[in-house]
């Protein structure tokens, strides 16, 4: 597994936390900027990260968006076929997307959230729950298919 990081001028400084981290676990990532605190738009760097996480082999591979809010970061990568980012500000909710929605690109906000050891936090336990498959499968699948047009607009 990669981890394919990317952040705006919001998210700068949670982003190079991240990476530390990452570098003391010995975790392997990809940082696809921005790569300084100037200000830069959210949107072509959540493309970039979520284009990686969609043509990634065997899906194996996670995305982290950081902005001011998470929620930019989410709206354009969820543009992108495949992708089930996930604008998350608790471990709860960092444990409750990866089980339930196997979600492969986490959004954070840095603006938000009360501290960089919050964000490790989240990303530590993000990474570190499987999806649980069985009925949270299915309700994936519905998503699916909707992207690849097998479902009208009215379901089913
Ligand atoms: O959170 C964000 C997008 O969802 C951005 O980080 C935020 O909009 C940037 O704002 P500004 O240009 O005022 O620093």
């Amino acid at each position: 597994m990669t981890i394919i990081l990317g952040s705006d001028h919001g998210g700068y400084q949670i982003k190079q936390t991240i990476i530390e981290w990452l570098v003391k676990e010995q975790l392997e990532f990809r940082d696809l900027g921005c790569f300084s605190a100037e200000a830069t738009d959210y949107s072509p760097i959540a493309q970039q990260v979520a284009e990686v996480i969609q043509h990634c082999p065997n899906s194996e591979d996670m995305g982290i968006l950081i902005c001011g809010t998470g929620i930019g970061m989410s709206i354009m990568a969820n543009k992108v076929p495949g992708i089930r980012a996930s604008v998350v500000h608790n471990t709860f909710t960092a444990q409750a997307t990866r089980e339930h929605n196997n979600s492969n690109i986490l959004c954070l906000g840095a603006r938000v959230l009360p501290s960089d050891q919050a964000a490790l936090d989240i990303v530590k336990t993000w990474l570190n729950t499987p999806f649980l498959g069985g009925r949270h499968k299915q309700r994936i699948d519905y998503i699916t298919n909707y992207e690849s047009f097998k479902i009208n607009k009215r379901g089913r």
